[in-house]
């Protein structure tokens, strides 16, 4: 299936360069209407021209995208409608917090946060109407992790996750879905901050496919979740929950109470020594007037502490002065909004010196369905919420970091973490808090200032208004403030930048799970059928290989290890015909995606088979021998799914039919274990341009994974043929033994061995791992060139390398050149020169008088031929 956007409208923000032009172009070129938005015109123009001179649809559009009604306006007017939404535009304005200004804060919000808003809100009403939208949103790990220097930029991009998973439950009834993706690409905003090498390897075109699969009314439906993506790799990433710990809900149930497994039915809670105090220390407490922040003021009060208590209701406010001071704190009440943040902390200094703990609960509710969602409703629940949370930071940091002491916890909701219908504006507010909190986290370190983020679920004036009494009864306010007290106190000294959802004396923490995702080769195209042929890997977080970053330089580790990739054989054509084959499913388990190789002593007999071993060499053929072992060739075979892990689909007119393997070297440094888990580490070492054919050699050293010791060196040659031709070296480097030429004397040899293979020997050679199919499908040999399906060349080496060992003893390594095919059931003669510690070799067919093996020799363990390794 190749995906087309024929009659598509697709509005692009900030298309003028990187990602967004990545966008406009892939969408173009499927057949869509693409509208390139950009501040900058000539940019955007360049995109159009391009466009347009592929014989493609597309306009240009310079507004604002917190004019979203001009930008959507613009697609309406030039094709009709819009069908999909990429929110890309963005803005950078990185500062350490301390050094950024409210016009840094605001500038990325209002571009990143009510950019989306603005045009998503412009083109809801027509998606609601033809039934039919998809909308992108732009994230990114420093979002979704924090992010030093990106307080600003984490917060807005965090927003945006819960934005989506807000709209995607209020699109649903009108096929309106809306994914978020943390990408990772080169772009005119990236170039800043990353250095060249790696810009190059994270080109925006591994991102695009991704997003026209998912906006593709065919494609996967992933509405409401999160990706990261970039540089070939992509996953799905998903909040995973603890169990958490509950506590009994008694009057022990302090910042002092350690945590239990199941306590309704236990003693009430034991207290930690010495008990949790707040003497001497100031908290300043928004939105303390009613609900959880008074239940905290309450508590700190109790626990000895000077209380700020601050809220917009005079009233509120100094009610709970009075309650702190009655359970003997001493307490100040400062009237104002969370936004006035400086007031607040100037207030709590002049009344008690200095600041200590920074509580950010205020909150409004002004919930609506997205439709009717006003601007202003918005504004305002984003003001309150992060504005002030943000201006409160703002003003404390200064006093927390000169101290070198400061703990924060801000408030983000179940409804932040998980979206909810009719609380767009909240979930994004409250999910921007969230990394907002996380990147405190990690610039606060130094200076002895921890952040955590809290979603607290209580019954208070907020809630009265959905819960019944039991719920509002059973989750009291008080139930959270004491995780709040603990997180907040001096005892806790490590736990930072972390989520906790507390309710009714229950806390459990919440992180993020990614999936082990797919990487794509990172050398060759992708694209959107590729993203949709791997959709079940991407999206499987049940393989038990799930991660769990926790930074953004974490989720970049899969990211960068991909630039590596340079796909599979096996996922290329050279396996296809095998693709259901269980064999194969079981082989891709070992390689390339890790590359250990396990095996037993059954995989070692069936090797020793494959390659002529007989039931009368029972050393070789059955584990009960006392001298079982493996043949010293076995040593190809651990690294076998590592080489053919690499891919060739770069070579020019590579095809695998008529890929064969040219040259073998294989050094054994340390006994063969005859079971075990080895690790191979590949690396390619040369590509050579034969005219006709190319040549590429690999590396790959095998190590024991458990020691680390290495146990074989192997350097494997393919000869691509057809693929030559394309100017590149023609001789290759001494490579000392794995390039000898190794010639025989001229005398008549010393020993010959001739042995028939037989008429199965490549149906039972495959079975150690070699599934390509020129061994074994005739019409696949055909296309190589063949009559008929030849044998593995490591095989017929293995059948040489044995006839030396029972000749001369054991050899720590062997190098042969495979100058001719053999077919199954031939006879090989091999022929034998002493020479020192070398035996010098040649293989013969006897039918057709072809040589197969030349150039090729051993080292003996040692000349007398009877020692071991
Ligand atoms: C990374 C992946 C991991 C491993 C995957 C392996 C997958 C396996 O399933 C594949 C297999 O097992 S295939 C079966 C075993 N191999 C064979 O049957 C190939 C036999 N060899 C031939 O047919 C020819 O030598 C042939 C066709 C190779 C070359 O013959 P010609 O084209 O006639 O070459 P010639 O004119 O003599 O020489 C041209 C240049 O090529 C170099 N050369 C020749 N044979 C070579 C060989 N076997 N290996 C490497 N280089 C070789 C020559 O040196 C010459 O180079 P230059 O011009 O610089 O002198």
């Amino acid at each position: 299936m190749t995906l087309s956007f024929k009659d598509k409208t697709v509005v692009v923000t900030g298309a003028g360069g990187g990602l967004g032009k990545a966008y406009s172009l892939l969408f173009a070129s499927r057949g869509a209407n693409v509208v390139v938005n950009d501040f900058n015109k000539d940019a955007a123009q360049k995109i159009v021209d391009e466009i347009k001179q592929g014989g493609g649809n597309a306009i240009v559009n310079t507004s604002s995208v917190t004019e979203g009604e001009k930008v959507i306006q613009s697609a309406v007017s030039a094709f009709g409608t819009v069908h999909i939404l990429i929110n890309n535009a963005g803005i950078l304005r990185d500062k350490s917090f301390v050094a950024m200004t409210d016009q840094d804060w605001d500038a990325v919000v209002a571009v990143h946060l009510k950019g989306a808003f603005s045009c998503t809100k412009a083109a809801w009403p027509i998606f609601r109407k033809q039934k039919f939208g998809r909308i992108i949103n732009t994230a990114s790990a420093a979002g979704l992790y924090g992010n030093f220097g990106q307080a600003n930029y984490s917060a807005a991009k965090m927003g945006l996750v819960s934005f989506t998973k807000s709209l995607a439950r209020e699109g649903i009834k009108y096929n309106i879905s809306s994914v978020v993706i943390a990408p990772v690409a080169a772009s005119p905003m990236t170039a800043t901050i990353m250095p060249p090498e790696m810009l190059e390897k994270m080109k925006p075109e591994f991102v695009a496919p991704f997003v026209a699969a998912v906006c593709h009314p065919e494609g996967p439906n992933p509405s409401g979740r999160v990706f990261e993506v970039g540089a070939g790799f992509v996953a799905e990433i998903r909040w995973e929950r603890s169990k958490g710990r509950i506590w009994k809900t008694d009057p022990s149930f302090t910042p002092s109470a350690p945590t239990l497994e199941i306590a309704a039915t236990l003693p009430s809670n034991p207290q930690s020594s010495p008990a949790v105090r707040f003497d001497g220390k100031t908290v300043i407490i928004t939105g303390a007037g009613a609900g959880l922040g008074r239940a905290y003021a309450i508590m700190y009060g109790k626990l000895g502490a000077n209380v700020v208590v601050n809220d917009v209701s005079d009233k509120g406010a100094n009610a709970v002065v009075d309650e702190v001071k009655a359970a003997g704190g001493k307490a100040i009440a400062v009237v104002c909004s969370a936004e006035e943040g400086e007031k607040i902390v100037k207030a709590a200094c002049d009344a008690f010196g200095t600041v200590h703990v920074l509580i950010a609960n205020a909150g409004i509710l002004r919930d609506r369905s997205f439709t009717s969602m006003s601007e202003k409703e918005w504004d305002d629940v984003i003001a309150v919420h992060l504005r002030g949370t943000y201006k409160c930071a703002k003003a404390v940091w200064p006093v927390f970091r000169k101290q070198k002491y400061g703990r924060i916890v801000t408030t983000c909701s179940g409804v932040g973490i998980y979206g909810n219908f009719g609380q767009v504006n909240y979930s994004t507010a409250k999910a921007a808090i969230m990394g907002l909190t996380k990147t405190l986290g990690f610039e606060g370190r130094k200076y002895n200032i921890l952040a955590n983020v809290i979603a607290p679920s209580a019954g208070t004036a907020m809630t009265m208004t959905i819960w019944t009494q039991d719920m509002v009864d059973a989750y009291k306010p008080d139930f959270v403030a004491p995780v709040v007290g603990y997180l907040t106190s001096e005892d806790n000294t490590e736990t930072s930048g972390q989520l906790f959802e507390i309710s009714g004396g229950w806390a459990a923490q919440t992180r993020w799970q990614r999936a082990y995702g797919y990487g794509f080769p990172s050398n060759r195209a992708l694209t959107p059928e590729d993203v949709i042929a791997k959709w079940d890997v991407i999206t499987n977080f049940d393989d038990g290989k799930a991660t769990h970053p926790t930074t953004p330089s974490e989720s970049l580790e899969q990211i960068v290890a991909n630039f590596e990739n340079t796909g599979s054989l096996l996922d290329s054509a050279i396996f296809e015909d095998s693709e259901d084959s269980q064999l194969v499913k079981d082989a891709k388990k070992n390689a390339p995606e890790d590359s250990d190789f396990t095996y037993t002593e059954r995989d070692v007999t069936l090797y020793n088979l494959g390659v002529g071993a007989t039931s009368k060499d029972l050393q070789w053929t059955y584990e009960g021998d006392d001298n079982f072992s493996a043949l010293p060739t076995f040593g190809v075979i651990p690294q076998f799914m590592a080489s053919a892990g690499v891919s060739m689909d770069w070579a020019p007119n590579y095809h695998p039919a008529k890929l064969l393997h040219g040259e073998q070297y294989l050094s054994i440094k340390a006994p063969i274990p005859t079971e075990g888990t080895l690790v191979n580490e590949t690396r390619l070492l040369e590509v050579l341009d034969k005219g006709k054919a190319a040549s590429v050699t690999l590396l790959v050293n095998t190590k024991d994974k458990a020691s680390g010791k290495l146990i074989f060196e192997n350097q494997v040659t393919v000869v691509l043929r057809g693929a030559g031709g394309f100017g590149g070296k023609k001789k290759g480097n001494d490579r000392g033994p794995a390039t000898a030429a190794n010639k025989p004397p001229n005398r008549a040899p010393d020993a010959v061995v001739e042995e028939q293979t037989s008429e199965s020997q490549a149906a039972l050679y495959r079975l150690s791992g070699d599934y390509n199919p020129l061994h074994i499908n005739p019409d696949f040999a055909a296309m190589g060139g063949f009559d008929k399906p030849i044998l593995h060349g490591l095989c017929f080496m293995g059948f040489a390398g044995r006839h030396v060992l029972k000749t001369f003893g054991e050899y720590k390594d062997i190098k042969v050149r495979f100058a001719g095919s053999v077919y199954p059931g031939e006879t090989l003669i091999t022929e034998m020169w002493k020479e020192g510690k070398k035996v010098i070799f040649t293989t013969k067919v006897k039918e057709r008088g072809t040589t197969v093996l030349a150039a090729a020799a051993v080292t003996l363990v040692d000349e007398s031929g009877k020692a071991k390794l």
